[in-house]
């Protein structure tokens, strides 16, 4: 159906009153995969253009499903803004704060100071590279200790709040059981729940460029806040929720619309961060920076002193920036490391190729580093088609239209949303052919040369581009290539394979599962 309400015509679902194209969306993707970004996929193609425009609520939005136009928003300074409205103000008390969510000059000083004094303390630096490798380091230790005791972690756990197994029926479970005792008999193995185990080791490196403080793999509070930041993500997409589309449901139902959980979530993290902060301020010294708490603490003794009270820097906005550092670095690399192990364990000749590649470039006396990145294509196209696979189950943050302009010839008012759909770009089979399929060789020509394609973006672009592209990628190659010299993976026996799309959400999380690591001889 093509309707009016951008003034030129752009195909998408019927708008209708107060709801908008919702009953569309849902009934469609009742019937398809129910991942809201392959069911705006197929409409995009039944509809024969790139964009969508869809309503849901008081929200306009357009949707971006080709990576030409998708290029063309994230390129283009008017649309460099962020969306506004409830959802995105109560996450930084009643007003948008951070550099995630903000736009215009604050986002553009923001976003400059926290690049500049986070490089201070080595972020995309060598130091940077040095931290990560010694969270791999900790992490194989971990694993190694892990399988010293011999642990074999029950086939029940938590997942996003529900309790899961992941062992086929019951009536098979004790003959499997047993024969897994036979046939680990003096291998030196573990099994552990893999699909969550890296959230606190890959968030290490960063947090001691933020914060100074570094966690153990298994520390309780840290695991605690991102088993409720994933639980919040699962509830809520790249659109909002219930309450950010009707905002009046705060009021008349907080529980059914998300805004309880959402607030109650974001207070957690705000404790969290806040007793970060006073920490720091009992001990900052004035001209003795540790991390960048203290570069912003010395910035607003600045603001102070040279007599701006109502100066941007402050506890808030520092508080609001460790929180969006915290998430996107909390609720990416970790669930794409989940995937990747997924898939590794589903795929055993690509654990023998990558092996074979870091015996050839590494051997076995020492830890593969990040200078070994260039000698190791295939690694290297492991992370990609890792990223292709969970990016392109997703959509990229939302965008907004600063002013009245036009996009590929469509008129676009101002205020407007605009989101890319990765499922159309990274998953598309005309480009990939087999896109749902793990095949890190498409990453790689004849010669065995990484070969990145033009729509391989899943960090986004222009101005807006991720901030932690260097780090998520390093953390993403030495964990992969570090864990597959030291150990096997393979799927416990009497383990079901779940699900390899793993659930919706603003971010993709990985189902359940437990990984049976072998230490290599
Ligand atoms: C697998 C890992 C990651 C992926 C796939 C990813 C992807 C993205 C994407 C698609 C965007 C939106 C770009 C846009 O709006 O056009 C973004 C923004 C952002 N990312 Fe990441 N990201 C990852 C990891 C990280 C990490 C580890 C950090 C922490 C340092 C981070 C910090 C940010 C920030 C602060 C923004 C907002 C930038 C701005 O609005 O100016 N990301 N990321």
């Amino acid at each position: 159906m093509k309707f009016r309400l951008f003034r030129v015509e752009i195909s998408g679902p019927p708008w209708l009153p107060v709801v908008g194209s919702l009953p569309s969306l849902v009934i469609s993707s009742k019937k398809g995969s129910g991942f809201l970004c392959e069911t705006l996929s197929a409409m995009s193609e039944k509809y024969a253009c790139p964009l969508l425009g869809i309503r849901v609520g008081k929200d306009r939005m357009v949707i971006l499903c080709n990576t030409e136009s998708a290029k063309e928003v994230l390129g283009r300074e008017e649309f460099d803004g962020r969306p506004t409205g409830p959802f995105f103000e109560t996450r930084t008390w009643g007003s948008r704060k951070g550099v995630m969510i903000v736009d215009g000059a604050f986002w553009q000083e923001q976003r400059r100071f926290v690049l500049r004094h986070l490089k201070d303390f080595g972020f995309g630096r060598r130091t940077m590279e040095e931290l990560v490798q010694v969270e791999v380091a900790e992490m194989a230790k971990f694993l190694m200790s892990e399988i010293s005791k011999g642990t074999k972690q029950g086939a029940q756990g938590e997942y996003c709040g529900e309790t899961v197994r992941v062992t086929v029926e019951s009536s098979q479970q004790q003959p499997l059981a047993a024969e897994r005792e036979q046939k680990s008999e003096g291998k030196r193995e573990a099994v552990l729940w893999l699909h969550d185990a890296f959230g606190v080791s890959v968030l290490n490196a960063l947090w001691s460029m933020m914060a100074g403080v570094r966690y153990e793999p298994d520390d309780k509070e840290l695991r605690r806040l991102q088993t409720l930041l994933t639980q919040l993500f699962a509830t809520i997409d790249v659109t909002g929720c219930p309450f950010s589309h009707f905002p009046f449901l705060r009021y008349c139902a907080p529980g059914m619309s998300g805004y309880r959980q959402f607030v109650e979530t974001h207070q957690n993290i705000w404790e969290f961060l806040f007793a970060e902060l006073e920490r720091h301020k009992n001990t900052f010294k004035s001209g003795y920076c540790r991390d960048f708490m203290d570069a912003y603490l010395e910035q607003m003794e600045i603001e102070r002193k040279e007599g701006r009270l109502d100066s941007d820097y402050n506890d808030e906005q520092l508080v609001a920036i460790c929180m969006d550092l915290f998430m996107a670095g909390s609720e990416t690399t970790s669930k794409a490391l989940g995937f990747a192990f997924l898939y590794l364990i589903v795929h055993p000749e690509v654990q023998r190729k990558a092996r074979a590649e870091i015996e050839a470039v590494v051997g076995r006396d020492r830890l593969p580093a990040l200078s070994d990145r260039s000698k190791m294509p295939y690694i290297e196209a492991i992370v990609l088609e890792s990223l292709r696979l969970f990016v392109g189950r997703s959509f990229g943050l939302a965008h907004r239209s600063l002013r009245d302009t036009t996009l590929q010839g469509y008129h676009i008012p101002k205020d407007t949303m605009l989101v890319v759909c990765f499922s159309n770009i990274l998953m598309n089979n005309e480009f990939w052919g087999d896109a749902k399929s793990f095949r890190p060789e498409r990453f790689l020509d004849a010669d065995g040369n990484v070969n990145l394609p033009d729509c391989m973006l899943p960090f986004g672009f222009g101005k807006r581009r991720c901030l932690g592209e260097s780090l998520a990628k390093s953390n993403i190659f030495l964990f992969i290539a570090v864990l597959l010299q030291q150990f096997e993976f393979t799927l416990p026996e009497g383990d079901k394979v779940p699900p390899l799309c793993g659930r919706e959400g603003l971010t993709p999380t990985p189902y359940p599962f437990r990984a049976r690591i072998t230490q290599r001889t």
